[in-house]
């Protein structure tokens, strides 16, 4: 599968670093308004093709996407210390109006896997400029913070973050949700395990865990100045669902036509994921406070949407 890179900093070069190693693409091109970036990030990656799978990685301008099955978007700003995803929305958005038409013009019909921030209301941006069909443009939305919550909740309880099954839902942001009420261990439910284990979820614990999440990227970008790792790794964890057909469940952004009264909005919800991109939305089973506080994501990134006429 032919991937190509749209950005190639610090969550691009991440991303394909990943690919490399994964062996989830067969072909990498990476692409950026400085075109020594790209070479020297692609020559780098390509070095650690001996260690890892049989990948070519290549740089280039638009018309080396010809023939890319998805394009990763990661161009554009990211946050400095303090500052929301939220404020970057003008500056990435007039970034894409010239990405996505040069995008297009290389790349028939591909994949659209927006990262760049605020990826809920670019995944709407994109949706609108590319006008594909719906499922193949959407976002890595909060399939990062659903990596944080799993991380942290198996911290707590000693067990492997591959065995806790929960979604962060809503804005990939301040506004997310994380979704206690659903979250399992393994196929119990998650307060059970807890018990069982003698790590109860007190609402310290409880408290403690939403901070870490919704804070994570604060912390993180404070301390090294941007956050790579993790979407890397995540980038390129979507595209093998895609490339192998798997129909896996993601927590992804996509533009939804209608979420508890709010219309067409683009935000987090678990997402089947096979070879045409998103096919299928899982509705999850919430309680109150959780269903009153995606309603209020929902919202709000409407409003951000309306502001944008999109
Ligand atoms: N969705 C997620 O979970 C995450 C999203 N991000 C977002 O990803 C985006 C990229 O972040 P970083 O890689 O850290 O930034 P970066 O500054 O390291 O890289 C961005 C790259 O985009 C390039 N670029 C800018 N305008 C361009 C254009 N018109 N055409 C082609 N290339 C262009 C720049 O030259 C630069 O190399 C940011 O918006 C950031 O907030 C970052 C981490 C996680
Ligand atoms: C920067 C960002 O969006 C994150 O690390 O969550």
């Amino acid at each position: 599968m032919k991937v190509g890179i749209v950005g190639a900093g610090m969550v691009g070069s991440a991303a394909g670093y990943a690919l490399a190693l994964t062996g989830a693409a067969s072909r990498i091109v990476l692409v950026d308004r400085s075109e020594a970036l790209a070479l020297a990030q692609a020559q780098d990656i390509a070095h650690a093709v001996p260690f890892a799978s049989a990948v070519a990685v290549e740089a280039g301008g638009y018309e080396a996407l010809a023939g890319a099955d998805v394009v990763i978007l990661a161009a554009g700003v990211g946050q400095k210390p303090g500052e929301s995803r939220l404020a970057l929305l003008e500056r990435n958005a007039a970034v894409f109006e010239d990405v996505i038409a040069a995008v297009l013009r290389a790349a028939v019909d591909p994949i659209l896997l927006v990262a760049t921030n605020p990826v809920d209301v670019m995944t709407h941006v994109t949706a609108k400029l590319a006008g594909l069909a719906p499922g193949r443009v959407f976002g890595s939305g909060t399939i990062l913070d659903t990596a944080r919550f799993r991380s942290l909740v198996a911290h707590h309880l000693g067990l492997a973050p591959q065995s806790i099954h929960g979604y962060v839902l809503g804005e990939h942001g301040d506004s997310e949700v994380l979704g206690w009420s659903g979250a399992r261990v393994g196929s119990e439910p998650l307060a059970s395990v807890a018990a069982q284990l003698g790590c109860a979820i007190t609402a310290d614990v409880r408290a403690r865990i939403d901070d870490g999440v919704r804070r994570a990227a604060y912390r993180i970008i404070e301390g090294k100045g941007a956050t790579n790792y993790g979407i890397g790794a995540g980038l390129a964890r979507i595209v093998q669902a895609i490339g192998r057909d798997e129909g896996a469940v993601m927590s992804l952004s996509l533009v939804t036509p209608e979420l508890a009264g709010v219309q067409n909005v683009a935000l987090s919800l678990p997402r089947v994921v096979g070879a045409q991109g998103i096919r299928s939305t899982l509705m999850p089973t919430l309680d109150a406070d959780e269903i009153a506080a995606l309603t209020a994501s929902a919202r709000m990134l409407r409003d951000t949407s309306d502001a944008l006429g999109l």
